[in-house]
């Protein structure tokens, strides 16, 4: 019994919106949902499934032995480094995967010139600012990255960058090197009892925050979208921005470079600290405003700066930032130790080469994460909303275009325990695929949807029973169009389909208002007859004449001897003729072949 119908919902898009492409794939369009062998935190699965060829991976920086071994056992592997741009756009073309580091760019420019080819970008580290992510949806590709394996190394760097600008070290060495012995010039600050404003609270932030506090320092953090048990749990205080700024003896930055949190250090939020701060950089150089740094640091408003990373890397020889007496300088080191880039290397490696299998990568960075537990659940019903979209989809004669389309989910279970985005997905796919030449995948439906101006609504629809089972059923509704087959239009006037999952296969199980059950495996010829005997019997001699194979037989009708329709399953794709003799039975009175 239906209890409650939830309010729909348009497409809300997790992507970035631009442009188009399609694909042309060497992979066939299936998606695979194979189990992610290693790690189990959050998954996403991609798109290809089985590979034609061995496929080529294009590493276009420095990566570790142990990542080329598992690279090289599955794939070609091209290390190519220092590209120029047009080097590397030249042979991207006849590469299935890139890994990078942060010295490359990945632009559009790569994915316009791989024409469809490349289906994983893998970067060997966190940040993500070096790839057009918005251009990597838009063209299918997923972007995964190795976020964890360098974690450790970026913390130990903020607090080797903390301490040797506290005391001086790099500048200290330099002119004992040059045969100097200044010991009154050096005198540093001590970090004990000083106050540390963490910007950013992630993987980084949190190993800084533990080093520090080991240090003696008092930490504090500020990250709006950290949870503050987090931060309790290791005795560390979440504060506002204002306050963090305007508090600390020393800042360290540990956020991502987002349009948010661009140049968030300018001279607005300069002015605001205290005087004397010092600042510590291994995030990215872009979120400082370096001449508005300059600026803080000749104003002694910030005493001493340590930076590893830089809005331009390298930064120009004549860079008055890295020219300034109170600032320590290291390229962009944070992840640069034995064991951090061994680990990135095999983090990437696993996660590029399960990503061309097929299978589910743990990092994705332009798919929405959905994770283990409940894609084991959805699994049935990944493959029944890809057939119901498709079968939708081709059941479309005209109208105004496909613009409208809504889908209903019907559960025992509570309105926000069950996860739509993965459903959604296979939907758009087989609601797309068959009209166009675009692929559709986890990374771009969205994308693909809003750009082809389609509306997906989503309904929840609450039954009561066991919440067990995630789903009863699915059901598709076209709005606003005509169809080759008038009885899939519904009493509300579009066109529906609805199925289910019987023993882990989908099944349609309603065609307009007709109730059937035909499992959605072969194709499907969809016959609508005055109710009468001997009707399966006809239409069944006429595909045995025709050698075609009936896996699946159901008729559902409206009242005896009124009118009914038959869904019969197909294993071979009937010729024309013998479709024509179908319709050539006295009583059918419509009829439709639709392809899964
Ligand atoms: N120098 C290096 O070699 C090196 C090495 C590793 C990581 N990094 C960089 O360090 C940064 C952090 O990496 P991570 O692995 O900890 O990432 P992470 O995603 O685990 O953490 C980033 C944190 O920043 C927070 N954040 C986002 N916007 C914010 C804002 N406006 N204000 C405050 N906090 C905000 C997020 O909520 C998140 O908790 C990234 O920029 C990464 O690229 C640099
Ligand atoms: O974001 C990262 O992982 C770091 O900045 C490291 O970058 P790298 O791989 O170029 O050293």
């Amino acid at each position: 019994m239906v209890n409650a119908i939830h309010t729909a919902h348009s497409l809300s898009t997790p992507f970035s919106s631009s442009l188009s492409l399609s694909s042309n794939l060497p992979f066939s369009s299936a998606f695979s949902l194979r189990p992610f062998p290693r790690r189990h935190r959050s998954l996403v699965f991609i798109v290809s499934a089985s590979l034609d060829a061995k496929p080529t991976v294009l590493v276009a920086e420095k990566l570790g032995e142990e990542g080329l071994k598992l690279l090289k056992d599955f794939a070609n592997v091209d290390c190519s480094y220092n590209l120029t741009p047009e080097e590397l756009c030249n042979k991207i073309s006849v590469c299935d995967a890139l890994i990078v580091r942060s010295g490359t760019k990945v632009s559009r420019d790569v994915f316009e010139s791989s024409s469809g080819r490349l289906k994983v970008v893998g970067r060997a580290g966190v940040g993500i600012d070096n790839v057009d992510l918005a251009a990597a949806t838009e063209f299918g590709c997923l972007v995964v990255n190795a976020p964890t394996a360098n974690t450790v190394a970026a913390a130990e760097h903020g607090i080797a960058l903390l301490a040797a600008m506290a005391r001086n070290v790099a500048q200290a060495d330099a002119t004992v090197k040059a045969g100097k012995w200044q010991r009154n010039k050096y005198v540093g600050v001590s970090l004990v009892g000083k106050r540390l404003a963490v910007m950013g609270f992630g993987k980084v932030g949190t190993e800084v925050a533990r080093r520090a506090k080991g240090l003696g320092m008092h930490v504090i953090a500020h990250d709006p979208y950290a949870p503050a048990d987090r931060a309790r749990a290791i005795g560390v205080e979440l504060v506002g921005f204002e306050e963090a700024i305007s508090t600390a003896d020393f800042i360290s930055l540990h956020m991502p470079l987002t349009p948010a949190t661009s140049k968030i250090l300018n001279d607005e939020t300069f002015a605001k600290m205290k005087k004397g701060v010092r600042i510590v950089n291994v995030a990215r150089g872009g979120v400082i405003d370096e001449d508005a740094l300059v600026r803080a640091l000749d104003a002694g408003i910030v005493a001493q700066a340590a930076l590893d990373v830089f809005t331009e890397e390298p930064p120009s020889k004549d860079s008055k930032l890295i020219m300034h007496e109170q600032v320590t300088a290291t390229p962009h080191l944070g992840a640069s130790t034995m064991e951090a880039q061994e680990g990135v290397a095999i983090e990437i490696a696993e996660a590029v080469v399960g990503a061309l299998r097929g299978e589910l990568a743990a990092t994705a960075v332009n798919a929405p994460m959905v994770p283990a537990e409940i894609l084991t659940e959805l699994k049935p019903f990944v493959g029944l909303a890809e057939k119901l979209g498709r079968l939708a989809v081709q059941l479309v004669s005209g109208g105004n275009g496909v613009k409208t389309v809504k889908v209903t989910y019907a559960s025992s279970r509570a309105p926000d325990d069950l996860d739509t985005r993965l459903l959604r997905a296979m939907i758009t796919k087989g609601l797309i695929e068959p009209i166009s030449s675009v692929f559709v995948n986890l990374v771009n439906a969205d994308f693909i949807a809003k750009q082809r101006g389609l509306r997906i609504t989503e309904e929840r629809v609450i039954l009561d029973g066991s919440p067990e089972n995630p789903l009863e059923y699915i059901q598709v509704q076209i709005d606003n169009v005509e169809s080759r087959f008038a009885s899939a239009i519904s009493d509300s006037g579009e066109i529906k389909v609805e199925g289910r999952v019987k023993d882990g296969v989908p099944h349609l199980t309603k065609v307009g208002s007709f109730e059937v059950d035909v499992s959605l495996e072969g194709s499907i010829i969809l016959c609508r007859q005055v109710d009468q005997p001997g009707m399966i019997g006809k239409v069944g001699s006429v595909l045995g004449q025709e050698n075609v194979n009936v896996s699946f037989m159901s008729v559902g009708r409206i009242a005896p001897r009124k009118q009914a329709v038959m869904a019969i399953g197909v294993d071979e794709q009937p010729r024309k003729e013998s479709l024509k003799k179908i319709g050539d039975i006295p009583a059918i009175e419509e009829f439709v072949f639709l392809k899964l």
